[in-house]
């Protein structure tokens, strides 16, 4: 389900024209609808309904205060990788006992500020990282619940930069270190060992890299278990993908359902770690084109965001897609390059398009929700695109975020959760 769809010729968002909010906050703006994020975040925990289960959302994903307000009213726990998602989670209303902290170089003064804030578990990357968590704990005089990463080596079966889980990645530990790690966690008065963890990479489409991880940590498992170290929690990260092109990757339902099958009887609480499967389709990027500029080579359709607004694109090559928000049927189709105003050949959302485009036109660029904003950048000292939470028929702009916070938390209420 959609919560961007076209009526009467004019996309919206849920029930508003984005040209409306286009009109009201400018662009580039990206546009969030609580309803998708609700949507999605319900997937999963209908999927895991009768199951001692935790969604931890991947923060990184998309760190507006009005998209965590939103899911921590709707019960999720949060995946950070910083002291800074923390302060956004809290700051959002959000439970740092639902937490977990993954990441491969986390400071001392990280670790200590989320001892106190009470996190659920910290994922231990290294054995030097158990070392330093440690003499923190102990300096706090708080005992550290901790996971190890385990890293699989396992073929995610996606783009390079975003697999995370082969053996020549920086993330995690060889199953055959983590047995170590383990065994010391354990021997350490300060730290306390409950559970496992991996990640093994983003937008990943089949099912099967999941499960081959999944058996590597079971097996796991049952060795610690011999050496009577016992584990309470499975956690299994993020990555499921979306569609962005002509990707088909398994429903929510049939991913835990494979993982519910694997794991069987074991008594083990499962975690996951979305982000992009929660936030992808939950936003999309709007902006306005400004001039039109045609060569022998090419056509340039000139636009007011750019690669500092979504930086996807440029990064990755990855195809995103693009549509005129006035669906004009009798416009004439030509092929465009979609390109932004900053000074880089690199700077552009798409290539090739078959549009129909004119000067102050708005496009709208779908599946902006994850990874858009949270990557943008202020280069060639451009501002940030305005964000706005759209509700109903309720707007709600979410960019002065940090200042927002409690307003957010006083306007939306669900029914029930006051
Ligand atoms: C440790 C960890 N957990 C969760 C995620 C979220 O991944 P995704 O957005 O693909 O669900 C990431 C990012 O890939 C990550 O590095
Ligand atoms: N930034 C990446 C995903 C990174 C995942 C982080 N571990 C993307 O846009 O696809």
């Amino acid at each position: 389900m959609s919560c961007f769809n076209y009526i009467d010729g004019e996309l919206h968002a849920e029930a508003v024209p984005v040209r409306r909010i286009a009109e009201q906050y400018g662009t580039p703006c990206y546009i969030y609808s609580r309803r998708a994020l609700e949507t999605a975040l319900g997937d999963y925990q209908s999927a895991l309904a009768g199951c001692d289960h935790l969604i931890c959302y991947a923060v990184k994903a998309n760190s507006s205060l009005a998209v965590l307000d939103t899911l921590a009213r709707c019960g999720a726990g949060f995946d950070i990788v910083s002291v800074g998602e923390l302060e956004r989670v809290i700051a959002a209303g959000g439970d740092p006992a639902r937490v977990v902290f993954s990441g491969v170089g986390k400071r001392a003064d990280e670790m200590a500020r989320a001892l106190e804030a009470g996190i659920a578990c910290f994922n231990l990357e290294s054995a030097a990282e158990l070392e330093v968590l440690a003499r923190v704990a102990e300096q706090c005089g708080r005992r550290a619940p901790v996971s190890v990463r385990v890293n699989p080596d396992v073929d995610a079966k996606t783009h390079p930069y975003i697999s995370t889980g082969l053996k020549e990645n920086k993330f995690g530990v060889s199953v055959d270190e983590a047995l170590r790690v383990y065994q010391r966690a354990a021997e350490l008065e300060w730290i306390e060992v409950i559970g496992i963890d991996c990640h093994i990479g983003s937008q990943l489409t089949q099912v099967s890299p999941f499960i081959d991880a999944l058996r590597r940590l079971l097996a796991l498992v049952d060795q610690l278990a011999g050496l009577g170290i016992t584990l309470h929690h499975l956690d299994l990260g993020g990555g499921l993908g979306v569609r962005y092109a002509d990707e088909t990757p398994p429903a929510v339902a049939d991913y835990i359902a494979a993982v519910r099958a694997e794991l069987g009887e074991r008594p083990l609480k499962l975690v996951f770690e979305p982000g992009r499967s929660i936030a992808a389709n939950a936003g999309i990027l709007l902006t306005r084109v400004e001039y039109l500029k045609q060569t022998p080579e090419h056509n340039f359709a000139l636009v007011d965001a750019a690669m500092n607004d979504l930086l996807r694109p440029s990064l990755y090559q990855v195809w995103m897609d693009i549509r005129n928000a006035s669906e004009d049927e009798a416009g004439e189709r030509a092929s465009w390059d979609i390109v932004g105003p900053v000074c880089e050949t690199g700077d552009f959302l798409g290539k090739q398009r078959e549009l129909s485009v004119a000067t102050g036109d708005l496009l709208a660029v779908f599946g902006a929700g994850a990874y858009g904003f949270a990557m943008s950048s202020n280069y060639n000292t451009r501002p940030r695109a305005a964000e706005v939470m759209v509700d109903g028929n309720q707007l709600h702009l979410a960019r002065e975020r940090e200042q927002l916070a409690d307003l957010l938390r006083g306007e939306h209420r669900l029914p029930g959760q006051d």
